[in-house]
């Protein structure tokens, strides 16, 4: 099984890149439609367009998307000599990588809160959550150009 990992190595890489590409669209909009969603004036017609948006993007993009992602990374963990585990990066990149994770799942809880009409954050709270994910990229990025 090792054999074939190697080979489809750089295949593997493609699929995770684009994968890691559409799971990072996702994770950055829907803080953002959060944003305009808590700070829209109370139209039925508006709050149930969003509560869409929010939702197809969650299921039809970003949750697919999330498990291609570590299915992919999981793929390329067990490639032989891809991952030196006495290194430093491969434990900055998987912290950065569940935070990541746990963080989708915080958006997740939220969408359900606007779709029970029962959102009590404001626009400005999930502004400052969009910053999240922007340093935990930057994090995992450098872990895995860098290899430090
Ligand atoms: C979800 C769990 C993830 C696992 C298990 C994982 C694991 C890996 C592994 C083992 C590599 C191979 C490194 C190499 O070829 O030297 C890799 C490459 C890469 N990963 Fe991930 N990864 C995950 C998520 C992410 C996320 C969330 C991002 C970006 C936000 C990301 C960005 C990248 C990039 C850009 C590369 C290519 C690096 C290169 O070839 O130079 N990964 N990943």
């Amino acid at each position: 099984m090792f054999d074939l990992l190697a080979l489809a190595y750089p295949w593997t890489l493609v699929l995770h890149i684009v994968s890691v590409i559409s799971w990072m669209a996702g994770i950055f909009y829907l803080p953002r439609l959060f944003v305009y969603h808590a700070e829209q004036v109370t139209d039925p017609k508006t709050d149930e367009m969003f509560q869409t948006m929010e939702r197809r993007l969650l299921r039809g993009i970003m949750n697919p998307a999330m498990i291609a992602t570590w299915v992919f990374g999981i793929m390329l963990l067990l490639t032989p000599g891809i991952v030196v585990w006495s290194d430093v990066w491969p434990w900055t990149k998987g912290a950065s990588v569940i935070a990541m994770t746990v963080f989708h799942q915080w958006l997740a809880k939220r969408r359900k809160d606007f779709a029970a009409g029962q959102n009590t954050r404001t626009g400005r709270t999930y502004r400052m959550m969009n910053e999240v994910p922007t340093l935990l990229m930057v994090v995992i990025v450098a872990s895995v150009v860098v290899k430090f």
